[in-house]
């Protein structure tokens, strides 16, 4: 039980007759990557944003680092270290890096957003946000424009202002998009040792970096889970094989 930073337990989630959710119960534990996989429809997006609070579940609950959470806004589960990257809209395009995880870290102490008294030039917050700009290998980006950053060097910039959250755990909606293939492979790379930081429950449809990555991963098929286990569990598993991967292959 301790070994568990992030639970489901019997989520449920229907529109009108579609059950986006149904009865998914996951967990993701210290040092890993759960991929969650599955067809267009499958309900990945549903129960991300249940996992973050964006939308309330019919039934079941969310455990975080042993607290239950289902009530709690997607704010307070940020505060306490639920990370959700790759919303890239919520980066300030005209300002710099800098200045984009020096209001990350602003963010995460709950000073309020209105009140940038001189935030940049607080020492605590500034190297704050220099220490992880330099985790995600942007520090000689500091001072740049975030509109000129290249789509991958964003994504790093999303992860940076995460970081400064001091996260529990990350939750990753299709990091890989409309990335090309050495953008992937970067990517890969890149998640790959963000593990260390915080466990990752990794949305993706780019298989190639799934199995990659993922220690274990959960295939959702019309709202329900049909399997979990590890990379070779999975491609073994006839199931899956039937509902998902064989497709085409
Ligand atoms: N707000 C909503 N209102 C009605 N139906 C919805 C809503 N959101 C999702 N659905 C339905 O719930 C099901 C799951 O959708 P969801 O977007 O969670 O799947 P997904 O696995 O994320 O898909 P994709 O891989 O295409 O992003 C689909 O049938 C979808 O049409």
């Amino acid at each position: 039980m301790t070994d568990t930073i992030l639970a489901t337990e019997g989520l449920t989630k229907a529109f009108g007759a579609v059950r986006a959710s149904d009865n998914v119960s996951l967990d993701l534990r210290p040092g890993e990557i759960h991929a969650i996989i599955g067809p267009n429809g499958a309900g990945k997006s549903t129960l991300i944003a249940q996992i973050c609070g964006g939308l309330a579940p019919d039934a079941g609950r969310i455990t975080f680092l042993g607290q239950d959470v289902t009530g709690l806004s997607t704010r307070a589960r940020a505060r306490m270290g639920l990370a959700r990257t790759f919303q890239i809209s919520a980066l300030a395009m005209e300002d710099t890096v800098l200045q984009n995880v020096t209001l990350g870290a602003l963010g995460a102490r709950g000073g309020p957003l209105g009140l940038i008294r001189p935030a940049l030039a607080q020492r605590d917050l500034r190297d704050t946000a220099l220490a992880a700009l330099d985790r995600v290998g942007l520090a000689d980006q500091a001072a740049t424009v975030t509109a000129e950053l290249s789509h991958g060097q964003r994504r790093q910039l999303e992860v940076a202002v995460a970081l400064t959250l001091k996260p529990h755990a990350f939750i990753m909606d299709e990091p890989m998009a409309g990335m090309g293939a050495e953008g992937s492979r970067q990517m890969t790379g890149f998640l790959d040792s963000l593990r260390d930081e915080a466990p990752i429950l990794l949305v993706e449809h780019d298989m190639d970096a799934v199995f990659a990555l993922a220690d274990r991963l959960s295939v959702l098929v019309y709202g329900q889970i049909i399997a979990t286990g590890t990379v070779d569990e999975i491609r073994a598993n006839a199931d899956v094989r039937a509902a998902y991967l064989g497709e085409g292959s």
